[in-house]
């Protein structure tokens, strides 16, 4: 379900008109995703070939003063041979456009359509190809302008964690709120500030990857990218691809992999490579903030079911293990 705004066929053909990309053949609600509300659209000029594009209004969780640092990214990544989207500006030159609905003005875009599809069990061959993407998107935004603090870091985690209260935490796991005062703690004391920073993704989960075989075809998603620690990213990436959904499960050779893709295109400091353990355990309390917020916070008859946070939590045991202090080990 990702279709909150309603679009009639007359007023999207008139949006379709403003970005002068032909006439609209045909327009479909994509039920992915649960940010924003998205619509796979075809369109024609003249006799040349019909293309699709992704038709995106942005909802109250994406803040519309951020819109030019994510869309002017795409670009900028685009045109230095990043696989990501192109964002396709209106005939006026804009990146994106006011809609009027029945909630007040919101905002849209039009991306470029990219071909793939999400995998769900990852190869290692995949996860080097996505590793390497990720170092791509490092290097090529190095001369990007613009920069966006991280409205998701250490702080927001402190203040979404405080907000589910010690019962909320609790009624997740009896051991929860223990383990999160125990990590955001070590957190604050042990942020490895002075590392490299620059643009990240921070949230490549496979869904936000398209691939064609072992090809990265499209990056998307980069609602989340800000300005940060880069090794953090590959963290935040390690997190997402190197375990079975709900956390159970490590794969060895995924993880090794990503590092490696990683590497085979931007190679990290020996601090980056130290740094890592910390890195990954603050990648999975990030997502086990939100999703717990959204756990204790989502009204049972909500159209979107919460994400589960034990499969953070899960990840976090695994990298504050002890025994597991070695898989981030220069090979
Ligand atoms: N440029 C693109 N090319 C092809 N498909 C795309 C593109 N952008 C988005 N999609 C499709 O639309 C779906 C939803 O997009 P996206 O993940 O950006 O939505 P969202 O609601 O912002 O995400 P989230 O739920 O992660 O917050 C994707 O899973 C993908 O199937
Ligand atoms: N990728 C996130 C959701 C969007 O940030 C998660 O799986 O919790």
């Amino acid at each position: 379900m990702a279709v909150y705004t309603r679009i009639g066929a007359e007023q999207m053909a008139a949006i379709v008109d403003a970005f002068d990309v032909g006439t609209l053949l045909s327009a479909k609600g994509i039920a992915e995703g649960v940010s924003n509300s998205n619509w796979l659209l075809e369109a024609q000029r003249g006799q040349d070939e019909a293309r699709r594009f992704i038709l995106t209004v942005y909802e109250s969780r994406t803040d519309v003063t951020d819109l030019p640092f994510f869309l002017d990214l795409l670009d900028h990544l685009a045109a230095r041979g990043c696989p990501v989207p192109r964002t396709i500006h209106d005939r006026e030159g804009a990146s994106y456009r006011k809609l009027p609905t029945s909630e007040g003005d919101k905002a849209l875009a039009l991306i470029e359509f990219l071909p793939g599809v999400s995998v769900s069990e990852p190869t290692p061959g995949q996860a080097r190809a996505v590793g390497a993407a990720l170092a791509q998107v490092h290097l090529a935004s190095r001369d990007f302008a613009s920069s966006r603090e991280n409205s998701m870091g250490l702080a927001s985690w402190q203040q979404l964690l405080g907000d589910c209260g010690e019962d909320g935490l609790a009624s997740i796991h009896p051991e929860l709120p223990a383990i999160v005062t125990r990590e955001l703690d070590l957190l604050a004391r042990k942020w490895p500030a002075d590392l490299p920073r620059g643009v990240v993704h921070a949230d490549l989960f496979p869904d936000n990857v398209l691939m064609l075989g072992e090809e990265v075809t499209g990056l998307i998603d980069f609602y989340f990218a800000c300005t940060d620690l880069l090794a953090y990213d590959v963290a935040v990436t390690h997190a997402a691809w190197s375990f079975s959904d709900d956390g159970t499960r490590f794969d060895p050779a995924i993880s090794r992999a990503l590092i490696e893709g990683y590497e085979s295109v931007r190679r990290m400091s020996a601090e980056e490579h130290a740094a890592l353990p910390l890195l990954a355990r603050a990648a999975a309390v990030r997502f086990l903030a939100t999703r717990a917020y959204d756990w204790t916070n989502t009204p049972e008859d909500a159209l979107v079911t919460p994400k589960d946070p034990l499969a953070f939590a899960r990840r976090l045991q695994f990298y504050a293990a002890p025994e597991n202090a070695g898989i981030f080990a220069a090979s």
